[in-house]
């Protein structure tokens, strides 16, 4: 079934399960603060290889001791759909792991 863009509500019910994670524009965004460099570092790691298995890619910004990551899905021109939220959800079960918050 091809992939389709969400509406507003969607959006509104599917955000409601993710705290941290906001509306920005098109895109879905949240903010994570580490424990160090290296540890953002890593954590900015192991989210490009999940985002390898799922074939959908955010924009990711690693700072000194915070990622940013921000995502849209390109191929129904640029909004937001369930693999956005996948994309969150499986960032959100590995962030706890890497001591983010
Ligand atoms: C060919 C490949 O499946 C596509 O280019 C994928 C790759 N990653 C992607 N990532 C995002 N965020 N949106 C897409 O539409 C997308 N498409």
């Amino acid at each position: 079934m091809p992939v389709e863009p969400l509406s507003q509500k969607e959006i509104e019910d599917r955000l409601a399960e993710l705290p941290g994670w906001s509306l920005e524009g098109d895109r879905i965004a949240r903010s994570y603060r580490l424990g160090s460099h290296s540890a953002a570092t890593a954590m900015v790691v192991h989210i490009a290889q999940v985002q390898e298995e799922l074939d959908h890619h955010s924009d990711l910004t690693l700072g000194y001791n915070t990622v940013s990551v921000s995502v849209n899905t390109h191929s129904v021109g640029g909004a937001v759909t369930e693999l956005d939220f996948e994309l969150a959800h499986r960032i959100e079960e590995l962030a706890s792991g890497h001591g983010a918050h």
